[in-house]
């Protein structure tokens, strides 16, 4: 089995090119696509999600294979649905067992022709193209924003628009607003018009130049890594106060962990500097991917924390929810999990284990939260590192480029 040993760099004063990011490159190439765009956004990332779309969408194979990549899966089923010709697409063993229902019978309802090839209810999906008749629906608001986002991105291109109203509690908001906002840089008219409705205009998309900005959950590890640190200074270029990425958010939160961010025209700066609180609670429901970051960062600092909203984990890359609290006791914590959407730590230790060796379950940010924990430790051991790539291939080397060793063993 492939394992990496991490060593701790003595002090960190580093520039860090990040990769960008794969929610705005898979809306920008999808969008683009729509829009027949003649030339790909730039500064597209190289990673695992971003290349999977690039090629489905430049080679449109009979069979499309999407891999792990949960954006891909949704955008492209929504997609192929008005595209003209007969696509499967298809991914991993755990794509296959992430829920794509309520988009599909979303689509179906909009008159799109689809149809599952193994498990009701989850990919692989054989899906036929053709215009949509219909244009009004009303679908669950809190599984995935990403089926929200896949039927928003096709509706200009279609004859009569889209009007949808959402049920229950809406996650992950802010990814919506991307969409809402990079369709309408596309020339495209949509919005909200209402706290549970959307509405898009006919009238498709018109192509133009666009630049990924750096990814803001990629940067949550660079946070960890500043406030696990003694002292610590990081410039990553690339990222603006005023990002359209609701993981921006992380530089508030982790400036209630010891972590300052200075803006400047294209790059942050991130010191340690400030207290730390002796207690955080915040709700993850508009900002999923970063919970991760959080609770390993808050035990490392001993800071007890009760964290909410986190429904949607169970049905990411892995289940993170069971994933955190097995991987955590590894290291002598001991998390509590209520109703599925809360993770909290009061404090309560249990023995750890001597040489700790941290599983990653083809989960990309297990590795990269945990990866910063050897700042506290002595000894931390990550299994399988190479899930990095799902969204940022070049986290090892840009954590060697700042002073940790990494042994491969
Ligand atoms: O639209 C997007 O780009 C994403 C939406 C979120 O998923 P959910 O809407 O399923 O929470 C997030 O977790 C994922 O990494 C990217
Ligand atoms: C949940 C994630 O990705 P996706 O759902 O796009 O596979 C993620 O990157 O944390």
């Amino acid at each position: 089995m492939k394992r990496i040993q991490l060593i701790p760099p003595k002090q960190i004063d580093v520039t860090i090119q990040l990769p960008s990011s794969k929610s705005i490159c898979n809306r920008a190439l999808i969008i683009n696509a729509l829009a027949h765009g003649n030339t790909q956004p730039e500064n597209l990332s190289d990673c695992d999600d971003t290349q999977v779309m690039i090629r489905a969408l430049t080679n449109m194979p009979p069979t499309i294979d999407i891999h792990a990549a949960g954006t891909a899966m949704r955008f492209l089923t929504a997609y192929l649905a008005v595209t003209e010709g007969t696509h499967v697409i298809t991914g991993t063993e755990r794509m296959q067992q992430r829920p794509i229902r309520i988009l599909v019978d979303a689509l179906r309802s909009l008159g799109a022709e689809i149809e599952y090839t193994k498990n009701e209810g989850y990919p692989p999906l054989k899906i036929n193209g053709r215009q949509l008749t219909g244009s009004e629906i009303s679908l669950p608001g809190n599984v995935s924003s990403q089926y929200i986002s896949a039927l928003l991105m096709i509706a200009p291109t279609q004859k009569k628009g889209l009007q949808l109203t959402l049920t229950g509690d809406i996650i992950s908001r802010p990814y919506i607003d991307l969409t809402l906002e990079l369709m309408r840089q596309f020339g495209a008219k949509a919005q909200w018009t209402d706290n549970n409705r959307l509405k898009v205009d006919t009238g498709g998309y018109q192509p133009r130049r666009f630049t990924v900005e750096s990814d803001w959950s990629a940067a949550s590890y660079w946070y960890e890594i500043v406030s696990l640190s003694e002292q610590a200074a990081v410039r990553l270029p690339r990222l603006s106060e005023h990002s359209l990425q609701g993981d921006s958010k992380v530089a508030e939160l982790f400036g209630l962990l010891g972590v300052s961010t200075t803006y400047l025209s294209d790059e942050v700066i991130l010191r340690k500097e400030g207290e730390t609180v002796s207690r955080l609670e915040y709700d993850f429901i508009n900002q999923p991917d970063l919970a991760q970051t959080f609770v390993v960062t808050c035990a490392m600092l001993n800071v007890p924390f009760r964290f909410t909203g986190l429904q949607s984990l169970k049905i990411k890359e892995t289940d993170r929810i069971s994933a955190l609290m097995a991987e955590m006791k590894k290291l002598g914590y001991v998390l509590t999990e209520n109703n599925g959407s809360e993770l909290s730590w009061e404090g309560e230790r249990c023995e750890a284990d001597t040489n700790p060796a941290i599983d990653t379950y083809e989960d990309h940010r297990m590795a990269m939260a945990f990866a910063p924990a050897i700042l506290r430790l002595k000894n931390l051991r990550i299994n399988h590192p190479e899930v990095v790539s799902k969204s940022y291939p070049h986290y090892w080397e840009n954590l060697s480029a700042a002073g940790f060793g990494i042994i491969e063993e």
